[in-house]
């Protein structure tokens, strides 16, 4: 049964049509699921010419050859509809109850969000055993895999990709920071969930743990999540998301870039020193260019400190030292502006 419905009946603004599935093949269900759930699709380019009907369909037969990788939420699969269209379907596990408003969350605050450096959620499913979210599929993959997987050793970024992706990446948080209404904290800030498009343009993504703050509010206080080596020191003492604990994260992000290396490698916490105090050392002592990644053959030094500069600004312990996303996506734009 497909029913299309007008926005003004559907919690979800802008949805075009939902469907109610009696019954789907055994694939990304088990056969004792319960099956009874509804697809919601927001209105776009890409979805306009699909039906919600033929959509599921072809959800329905994804299995585990379609699998790009998985997450402490759920499974992301791709699901190929024709030669030039092709969506990332992510399948979150009912679990538990904060799972299901960590969920709805999500939807509420992505489904009107549409910017360039943010990945675009087009659709969702929600059955009773199991949620589905229908996002923009991006083909170069996170940056994490670009900077320590495979592919990173034969074909490493260069020094201007990774200022692309550090401008996009800042371009995007500093949207949701200070765009969107309500303001977004996005609480999960990592090289994992900053995705790049055919351009190799940064997007942000995985709302799952975005919380949205009313205008009047600085924070949310909420338990601790985020991923071990974005977090802010502060976090682990108050539980609080805020925006300055996201430019934290995205200055963890900038060292990533800078170094090629992970926030949990062994070289940051040498001797017991922290991310923080590394950073300061590194500036304040002129040793950027040897702590700069080995693989960069090739890179303007001066960028580079001022890079390494803005990092350390993100990284400082007390919250209200850190400059602001926007200040942050500011003199980003301005290095790669300069012909250093
Ligand atoms: N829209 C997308 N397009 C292409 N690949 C994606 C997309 N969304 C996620 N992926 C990839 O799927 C994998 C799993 O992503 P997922 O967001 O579930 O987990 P994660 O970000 O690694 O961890 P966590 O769930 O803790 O945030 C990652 O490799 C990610 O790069």
């Amino acid at each position: 049964m497909v029913m299309v419905v007008d926005s003004a009946d559907d919690p979800v603004k802008d949805a075009v049509s939902t469907i109610s599935i009696p019954s789907v093949p055994k694939s990304l269900v088990s056969s004792e699921d319960e099956i009874r759930g509804k697809m919601v699709m927001f209105r776009s380019l890409t979805t306009q010419s699909l039906t919600s009907k033929a959509l599921m369909k072809k959800t329905m037969k994804l299995s585990n050859k379609d699998i790009i990788g998985s997450g402490g939420y759920g499974t992301v699969y791709r699901l190929r509809i024709d030669d030039t269209t092709a969506f990332a379907v992510k399948r979150l596990n009912k679990g538990n109850t904060d799972r299901d408003h960590g969920f709805e969350r999500e939807l509420n605050a992505m489904g009107d969000i549409k910017h360039r450096n943010i990945v675009t959620l087009h659709g969702y499913y929600i059955a009773p055993q199991f949620n589905l979210l229908i996002y923009e599929l991006m083909p170069n993959g996170s940056l994490d895999a670009l900077l320590h997987g495979k592919s990173s050793k034969e074909k490493p970024l260069d020094w201007s990709s990774r200022c692309k992706i550090a401008v996009g990446a800042a371009r995007g948080l500093s949207y949701l920071h200070h765009d969107c209404i309500p303001h977004i904290i996005h609480r999960d800030i990592k090289s994992s969930n900053i995705l790049l498009d055919q351009n190799m343009e940064a997007r942000v993504s995985d709302f799952g743990l975005a919380t949205l703050m009313e205008p009047d509010q600085s924070h949310v206080t909420t338990i601790v999540a985020g991923t071990f080596g974005y977090l802010a020191p502060e976090y682990f003492d108050t539980g609080r998301a805020t925006t300055k604990g996201d430019v934290y994260s995205f200055g963890v992000i900038l060292l990533e870039l800078l170094t090629g290396r992970r926030p949990t490698d062994e070289s940051f916490i040498e001797g017991g020193k922290k991310l923080v105090t590394w950073v300061k050392e590194v500036v304040e002592e002129g040793r950027e260019e040897h702590a700069i990644d080995g693989s960069l053959v090739c890179f303007p030094i001066e960028k580079v400190r001022k890079v390494f500069a803005i990092a350390d600004k993100c990284l400082e312990s007390d919250p209200l030292k850190r400059p602001t996303m926007a200040a942050v996506l500011k003199m980003l734009e301005q290095i790669n502006q300069t012909n250093l």
